[in-house]
């Protein structure tokens, strides 16, 4: 059996801690809330504006009076944590890795701040959040792909009910075939027409050919008719493209032996207007988030994340090679 990552420490200790670290002080919360924006009452002299993230793509969602994520103005994400073992696990994956990981691994991840009590946005009171790096901070329109790598999104030592619940989204979806399911998007392609963002329905029902389109639009000028794929090589090739970037994680997956990340997601980030800037490093981002069921390996490679990893670079490197192939047609015509 599989040791999870959970200590003994108690979660709201760790959130009066994180508010000390922050030179806060949780005894003095007051929140008002107003449609999207929720204003908290940190001290008496600073107010943090809690808003509902404009480019969440997957997950739970601060909806509809619903439990969900929310973002400051300062560029922090604030992620509820959930009552059960999904909540400590995640505390507990925060708490641990950065002394974990090799350091060139750690910019895979988003930066932890700590824990803090904010007002829930379902209106249940104050609760403990993480507070993350928001990785869209800073960006106007990006364009987001959220991963989920594995062929199986379950921990060997979940209860009985919550595999057979997440075996069949595994079966449903393209997880248990390609080792991998988009599991949300957005993709900005102009001023005019805005972003396409499909809704969950749609995105669980992709096939492995819809995800090779999505692969595709990603990286295009268009989304239709034909995807034209003007930036793979900038976004998808390149010295720190994407590509690049997750052969550096593959290459730490095929060899650590510290974590189990089930139901992990990779989110991939771009800017397409840094491009057509011609900045001369465009922001491509690749992340790793949400480790609810991220468990010790007790040194065993993480062959679940591995296999689907390795898949998911094929798909990424056939849309690369394709799109050289179309320019040099292009060129002799
Ligand atoms: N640090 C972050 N910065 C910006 N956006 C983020 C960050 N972490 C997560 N997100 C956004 O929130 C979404 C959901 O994140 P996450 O998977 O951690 O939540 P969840 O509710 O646990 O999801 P699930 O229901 O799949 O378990 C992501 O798809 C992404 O759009
Ligand atoms: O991909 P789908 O089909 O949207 O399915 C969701 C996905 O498996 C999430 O990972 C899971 O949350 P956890 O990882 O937090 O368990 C969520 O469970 P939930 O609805 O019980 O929260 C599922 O509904």
């Amino acid at each position: 059996m599989k040791r999870s990552l959970v200590g003994s420490t108690n979660v709201f200790y760790s959130n009066r801690h994180a508010c000390q670290t922050m030179g806060m002080a949780s005894s003095h919360s007051r929140v008002t809330s107003h449609q999207n924006v929720i204003r908290s009452q940190v001290t008496p002299s600073f107010y943090i504006m809690f808003k509902i993230p404009k480019h969440q793509v997957a997950g739970h969602q601060a909806i509809d009076g619903n439990l969900g994520p929310l973002v400051d103005d300062s560029g922090r994400f604030y992620k509820p944590l959930q009552d059960d073992e999904r909540g400590t696990t995640e505390l507990a994956f925060y708490r641990s890795f950065s002394s974990k990981l090799p350091h060139h691994i750690r910019g895979f991840f988003p930066v932890f701040y700590g824990t803090q009590l904010v007002e829930a946005s379902d209106g249940s009171g104050l609760r403990p959040h993480l507070v993350l790096q928001d990785i869209t901070s800073n960006h106007l329109n990006p364009s987001i792909l959220d991963v989920k790598i594995g062929s199986r999104t379950w921990s060997p030592e979940a209860s009985e009910d919550y595999i057979q619940k997440a075996l069949e989204g595994d079966r449903l979806t393209t997880t248990v075939t390609l080792g991998f399911r988009i599991s949300g998007l957005q993709i900005y392609e102009s001023k005019e027409s805005g972003y396409w963002k499909p809704a969950r329905k749609e995105v669980k029902s992709f096939s492995a050919d819809d995800v090779r389109l999505v692969l595709r639009k990603f990286v295009s000028s268009n989304l239709e008719p034909e995807p034209d794929c003007c930036f793979a090589s900038t976004i998808y090739g390149g010295c720190s493209g994407i590509l690049e970037q997750l052969l550096e994680l593959k290459a730490w997956f095929e060899d650590q032996t510290v974590y189990h990340f089930h139901s992990c997601s990779l989110l991939l980030l771009i800017d397409k207007e840094s491009v057509l800037n011609g900045r001369t490093v465009p922001f491509v981002e690749v992340k790793l988030i949400d480790f609810a069921h991220t468990v010790e390996a007790e040194g065993v490679i993480d062959h679940n994340f591995l296999g689907g990893l390795c898949s998911f670079i094929k798909f990424v490197s056939e849309v690369l090679t394709d799109s050289k192939v179309s320019t040099i047609q292009a060129s002799f015509n």
